[in-house]
């Protein structure tokens, strides 16, 4: 067919972004893909630019390009903001603020610093500065970059090294994903939020339900939410397991956009419009996967577990084990009760929590905040909890809510009202929880360690986290007492009776589970893992490169679990590097090491801990979804630097299965059953497996073939033997982006200038951002 033909048929909003964006399709299959937008932050950069400067290579679009710091930095006041070596006490955390700025100023990027009001969190800012446009392809070094599909863009997460592929060429090496659609028919009932609808999906469907999909969110459901609430549920599909989250643009959309700072304006704006009008599924387009699920079942929803799937209406309870017949899900529900310190059958309503955070890149936009402090008007945070924490998502949001009185609101209620920044989301800054500490979270993971060590996370909407503030603990918002004049005297927040019952139970549940003296692993041992690591790292600076593939003999180390996260695998202290390197001791930190009685860290009795797994060069995992979650590249670079050169499981999260083969790792894909009986027992039994990569098979200690033609797409093969950098190879292909280039200039003008258009640096910004004059900026 034809590629005129091929495009007459009917094709999906993803292909048809998708097929905008080819500079050029390779014989093997692979596509290089332009990057029209790619927004950069202090955690998956310093390693890229690096890279850039030790090959010699430049920025090839800054004006496509925007930076701001926002994981690292503290959100307390900046009032007396000096610098930010005084301001930023964590060193590891400052280093990699201080890095960006230097790398920013060197290739001339435009970056919203601590002092500029514009600087957030990067998914935020994005969006409200007009950067994020529909039809665009967006890219960022980190997984929740799938919210711009909010707004029909293609926007997905890349690790460091595809970062850098990015920065040199403006281009990216894809293959095609799936179609799937997710169309949510009928209206949400009143209380109902795009928080629990995103979680009710992905309960539905599960973490890994959209592994190698990109889906379209379509029905009327999704047709009447605000661009705010389309943005959580795109910020939410990689949670899903999916590349990206998309939704076809609509009046609200050009509405949202119209007018920023960076969208197109005049003749331009007409042109835009024009083109993005075009931009839907067409009638029969072809979708892999359809999911149909009805508004009206959507209610209220909390996660109870370590896994955004664990979510249950607030109506219900807390699973039972002994009723789950899958031993893998009864193994994974015993676990996570146990972490969680939850006991079976204990109404969620009734569960009690130290601290709340309202903020992330899912929750922390100015309709969350105003949902929130509607919740909050009038009332005031209940004793048992510690903290109420409300971190803005960005400058302009910050100012906004205060210009409508938000923080008034919440201070009265006895929130704390703190800057912009990713904060307790996963605490790369001082915002962590302690051990043990539970937290209604209205961020969008809830792994274990993410806020802290032995912290336990609940996710929910900001309505639901804001009235757990006022109760102390969950409740169903459809019941809530709203004051919505504070003239009106307070209600009260439940009987007397109801709360001495509720005090009563939650004292018992804490005797149950009577825990050990709580380990303090906190900023402190952070800081003084970080210090070990970078003494442990190597002096000459240069990026570790590609190393070559082509057999590997070794005992293989065996997991079990499913949906091993990148959490799991690398905690956040250890992405406090601005090198690839000495990340051994980091690998699977939490499941490797606890403390002793005394308080020291010692290793357990985790299967990399044990001999012979101790050297072992291959994982083989029974668990689906390995390496879900953050596309933090350091979990590749940690399980490297162990030693494992390749892992074998039934399926990866998207983002690690690439970062391995970039980073000379081969990920192998089999059936479960394949690996549970052919390779498992083997791992188990300590024998030693054969992985063949020109052959493409795996034998067993005495030459069998076990595993014949496994998977692997034949680019990434021959990248692999060859031990060939990726940027090289499409720097080959300059011509073909030269030629790109100038098309994209007439037919796609109102994306030239990009951020480059932005007056910087701005210190401070009068009006709300939406309806801002341009010279404002
Ligand atoms: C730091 C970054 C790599 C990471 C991500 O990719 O998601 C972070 O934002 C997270 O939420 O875990
Ligand atoms: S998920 Fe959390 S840590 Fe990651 S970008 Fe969003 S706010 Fe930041």
């Amino acid at each position: 067919m034809s590629s005129e033909a091929a495009k007459k048929q009917p094709r999906t909003l993803y292909d048809k972004v998708f097929d905008a964006h080819v500079v050029h399709k390779d014989p093997s299959g692979s596509y290089l893909l332009y990057i029209d937008r790619h927004l950069v932050h202090e955690v998956t950069s310093p390693q890229a630019f690096e890279g850039l400067r030790n090959a010699g290579r430049t920025v090839r679009r800054p004006d496509c390009t925007l930076a701001t710091v926002d994981h690292n930095i503290p959100t307390d006041s900046r009032k007396n903001f000096k610098s930010i070596s005084t301001f930023i006490k964590q060193g590891d955390s400052r280093l990699q603020v201080e890095t960006l700025e230097q790398n920013v100023k060197r290739y001339n990027i435009p970056f919203f610093g601590m002092t500029d009001t514009r600087q957030g969190i990067v998914h935020i800012v994005g969006p409200e500065q007009g950067f994020t446009l529909p039809g665009t392809t967006v890219v960022c070094g980190d997984s929740h970059t799938s919210t711009h599909g909010a707004f029909g863009a293609l926007a997905f997460g890349i690790g460091t090294s595809e970062v850098e592929h990015v920065l040199a060429t403006q281009t990216i090496i894809q293959a095609r994903s799936k179609n799937m659609r997710i169309r949510i028919e009928g209206d949400l009932e009143p209380g109902i939020t795009s928080k629990d609808l995103v979680l009710h999906v992905i309960h539905v469907i599960g973490t890994a339900g959209g592994t190698g999909c990109v889906i379209e969110f379509a029905g009327k459901a999704i047709r009447n939410l605000s661009m705010e609430a389309r943005m959580s549920i795109c910020n939410m599909s990689i949670e899903a397991g999916a590349r990206a989250g998309m939704i076809q643009p609509d009046e609200r959309t050009f509405e949202y956009v119209k007018g920023r700072p960076l969208a197109p304006r005049g003749a331009e704006w007409e042109k835009a419009l024009a083109y993005w009008k075009t931009l839907y599924s067409d009638e029969g387009a072809k979708f892999d996967r359809e999911v149909v699920i009805q508004a009206k079942d959507i209610t209220p929803t909390v996660t109870w577990g370590n896994s955004p799937q664990d979510a249950l209406p607030i109506t219900g309870k807390v699973p039972d084990p002994a009723t789950i017949e899958d031993p893998s899900a009864k193994s994974s529900c015993i676990a996570a009760l146990e972490y969680m310190g939850l006991k079976p059958n204990t109404p969620l309503k009734d569960i009690y929590v130290d601290k709340i955070f309202i903020g992330s890149c899912t929750n922390s936009r100015i309709e969350d905040l105003r949902e929130a402090a509607r919740v909050a008007r009038g009332h005031h945070i209940a004793k048992n909890i510690k903290r109420a924490l409300v971190v803005p998502g960005s400058g302009a949001i910050k100012k906004e809510a205060e210009e409508e009185g938000l923080d008034k609101i919440f201070k009265d209620a006895g929130f704390e009202w703190r800057e912009a920044g990713c904060s307790m989301c996963l605490g790369m800054n001082p915002d962590i929880l302690d051990p043990y500490e539970r937290c209604a979270s209205t961020s969008n993971r809830n792994f274990r360690g993410r806020q802290g060590a032995l912290s336990r996370t609940h996710l929910m909407s900001p309505a639901m986290a804001a009235a757990t503030a006022i109760l102390g603990h969950f409740s169903d918002i459809r019941d809530f007492d709203y004051i919505d004049s504070v003239d009106k005297p307070k209600l009260p927040l439940s009987s007397a009776e109801e709360l001495e019952r509720l005090q009563i139970e939650k004292r018992e549940l804490d005797e149950d589970l009577a825990e050990p003296a709580a380990p303090h692993d906190g900023v402190d041992d952070n800081a003084k893992v970080a210090e070990e690591i970078s003494s442990e790292q190597s002096k000459d600076g240069k990026s570790s490169g590609m190393e070559k593939f082509v057999t590997l003999t070794s005992v293989a180390a065996p997991l079990t679990k499913e949906n091993i996260d990148t959490d799991a695998i690398i905690p956040k202290q250890f992405l406090k590097t601005i090198k690839r390197t000495g990340l051994r001791k980091g690998l699977f930190y939490e499941s490797r090491f606890a403390k002793d009685a005394n308080g020291k860290m010692v290793p357990t009795d985790f299967v990399l801990n044990v001999d012979p797994y101790t050297h072992a060069k291959i994982l083989v995992v029974t668990g689906k979804n390995f390496g879900c979650g953050s596309s933090r590249e350091h979990a590749p670079w940690a399980l490297k630097d162990f030693g494992i050169r390749s892992i074998i499981a039934p399926s990866f999260g998207d983002i690690f299965y690439n970062n391995s083969f970039k980073n000379g790792l081969l990920p192998i894909r089999l059936p479960q059953e394949v690996i549970e009986k052919k390779l498992y027992p083997l791992a188990v039994a300590k024998k030693e497996l054969t992985v063949d990569l020109p052959n493409q098979q795996i034998k067993g200690p005495d030459g069998s073939v076990l595993v014949d033609n496994f998977d692997v797409e034949d680019f990434r093969k021959h990248c692999l033997l060859n031990g060939l950098d990726d940027i090289g190879i499409t720097l080959q292909k300059v011509k073909f982006i030269d030629d790109y280039e100038k098309i994209r200039k007439s037919k796609f003008s109102f994306l030239e200038g990009g951020s480059k258009r932005l007056i910087s640096p701005v210190r401070e910004v009068n009006k709300s951002i939406h309806g801002a004059k341009e010279s404002e900026w």
